[in-house]
């Protein structure tokens, strides 16, 4: 039987979904308008209640110093789910950024919604219920992005490098722009990974740690580019 249909009878036995509760237990155990206080409960129910497809903690915590030290103010996220990885992004970036983070299935964007406006950051964070392609077809003309800070890549593991390659295409990254891309080694990304490690204008280092704590060892990294430009 698939682990969708497993899922599937799991939210039915439930009568929500996974990410409804996870909602319930921050709302419960965490404080309002407290970011950290946010991402801690959703630390604890990552480890000790069930899986969920967020960042694990250390993940989020190397997220959040790569994003303490740089600074970015305009940032584009692709994968929100319960927005574990938005609000790490968003708690740390200066007074005037910003983050868009887009979501392809309207119920969990509406979750993530709800997370992020509990945690106080609904100023910072916009939740775009689209697929990420089409998010940046639109960027200049709807959210009036020229140049992203920051990226983060965390959807569909095959959409990374044809993202990437648009927002190229679109001028959207400038010389300094970080790219985080989660997942690299599980589920993996190879040709994503092949590209951003060999192209002279990516410089890419590698974040190791373990893909799902806890549940299995298989070993996960995180690449971290910056992008150099063209010259
Ligand atoms: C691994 S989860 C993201 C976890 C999230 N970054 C966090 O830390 O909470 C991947 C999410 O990407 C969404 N997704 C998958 N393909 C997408 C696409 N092409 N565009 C936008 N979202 C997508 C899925 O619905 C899922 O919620």
């Amino acid at each position: 039987m698939s682990v969708i249909f497993l899922r599937f009878l799991r939210d039915l036995w439930y009568w929500n979904t996974v990410e409804e509760r996870v909602l319930d237990f921050v709302k419960k155990t965490a404080a309002e308008g407290d970011p950290a206080s946010v991402l801690d409960a959703l630390d604890v129910y990552y480890t000790d209640h069930d899986v969920i497809l967020s960042v694990a903690p250390e993940k989020r915590l190397k997220i959040e110093e790569v994003v303490r030290k740089a600074a970015p103010k305009v940032c584009l996220e692709m994968g929100c789910y319960v927005g574990v990885s938005a609000m790490a992004v968003a708690r740390h970036i200066p007074l005037e950024g910003r983050l868009i983070t887009t979501e392809l299935y309207t119920k969990t964007a509406k979750v993530a919604r709800e997370m992020i406006r509990f945690a106080g950051l609904e100023q910072v964070i916009t939740v775009v219920n689209k697929r990420a392609d089409d998010v940046i077809k639109v960027l200049r003309s709807e959210y009036s992005v020229d140049k992203l800070d920051l990226v983060v890549l965390d959807h569909s593991k095959w959409s990374y490098l044809p993202d990437l390659k648009a927002l190229e295409k679109g001028g959207f990254l400038h010389k300094g722009t970080i790219i985080i891309a989660d997942d690299c080694f599980w589920p993996g990304v190879p040709g994503y990974l092949e590209y951003v490690e060999n192209d002279p204008r990516y410089q890419t280092e590698r974040f190791y740690s373990i893909a799902l704590p806890g549940i299995m060892d298989t070993v996960d990294a995180m690449a971290i580019s910056t992008y150099k430009g063209d010259n």
